[in-house]
C-alpha cells in the first residue's frame, strides 16, 4: 500500500493541529514537516519548536524534511521535538555519512535527499545507511510547483539499487504529486508520496487522498 504524507508547507498555519487532525482522520500515512532556513532554500518556515508544538496532535510520525544548512546543528533538537524520521539534503552536507549517524544516534530514522539537478549516483554509496531516499520533483523552497518529470528515471534508478544491494529504505518523492503525477512515481518505485497543495488545498481532504491513492491503481 503507498503511503501519503501531506506537507503541511500547504495548510492554514493559523491552525496547524486541526489542519493535521484533520490528514490525519482523511487517512494519511506521515505528517511531512518542511524545514526551510532562507539560505539553502529561499524561504523560511518551520524550526523545532513549532514541530514540538504540533507532535501532540497526531499519532502520525512526523516526517522532518530538512532543507537547512548545517543541520547537524539542529538535528537534536528535532529529535526532541518528536521526528520520527528526519531527511536531510546531500547537497547540504558536506560530510554525509556523519550526519545520517547523528541522526540514528538520536534514534531517529535517517533520511537522504536530492535536488532535481544532482545525478542520484551521489547517494549511491550512503544507501546502505539510510531508512528513506527523498526524491525532489521540484526545486525544494516552495509548494504548488510543477512536477520535474526526471525524477522519475532516479526514482528506478534507486529501486534498482535497493533490489540489487538487499536493502530495505523506503522511496519517497515530493513535489508537484497530484492525481496526474502520482502514478508515474508508483510505477518506478516509489513507496511515499509527498502531497501539500493537492491535499490541503482542497476542501475534502479525505477525497483528495483517495483519488491520489485510486489514481495510482488506474490500469494504462
Ligand atoms: O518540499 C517541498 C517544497 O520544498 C514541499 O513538500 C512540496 O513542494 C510539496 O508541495 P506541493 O505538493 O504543493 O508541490
Amino acid at each position: 500500500m503507498i503511503k501519503i504524507a501531506p506537507s503541511i508547507l500547504s495548510a492554514d498555519f493559523s491552525k496547524l493541529g486541526t489542519e493535521i487532525q484533520d490528514v490525519e482522520q482523511a487517512g494519511a500515512d506521515y505528517i511531512h514537516v518542511d524545514v526551510m532556513d532562507g539560505h539553502f532554500v529561499p524561504n523560511i518556515t518551520i524550526g523545532p519548536l513549532i514541530a514540538a508544538s504540533i507532535k501532540p496532535h497526531t499519532q502520525l510520525p512526523l516526517d522532518v524534511h530538512l532543507m537547512i544548512e548545517n543541520a547537524d546543528h539542529y538535528i537534536p533538537a528535532f529529535a526532541e521535538a518528536g521526528a520520527s524520521i528526519i531527511t536531510v539534503h546531500q547537497e547540504a552536507s558536506p560530510h554525509l555519512h556523519r550526519t545520517i549517524q547523528l541522526i540514528k544516534q538520536q534514534g531517529v530514522k535517517a533520511g537522504v535527499v536530492i535536488n532535481p539537478a544532482t545525478p542520484v549516483e551521489m547517494i549511491r554509496d550512503i544507501l546502505p545507511d539510510v531508512d528513506l531516499v527523498l526524491i525532489m520533483t521540484v526545486n525544494p523552497g516552495f509548494g504548488g510547483q510543477s512536477f520535474i518529470p526526471s525524477g522519475i528515471k532516479k526514482i528506478e534508478q534507486v529501486a534498482r539499487w535497493r533490489k540489487e544491494y538487499d536493502l530495505a529504505f523506503e522511496i519517497e518523492v515530493d513535489g508537484g504529486i497530484n492525481t496526474d503525477t502520482a502514478k508515474l512515481c508508483t510505477d518506478a518505485g516509489a513507496d511515499v508520496l509527498v502531497a501539500g497543495s493537492a491535499i490541503f488545498k482542497t476542501q475534502n481532504r479525505q477525497q483528495a487522498i483517495t483519488d491520489i491513492r485510486q489514481s495510482v491503481k488506474k490500469v494504462d
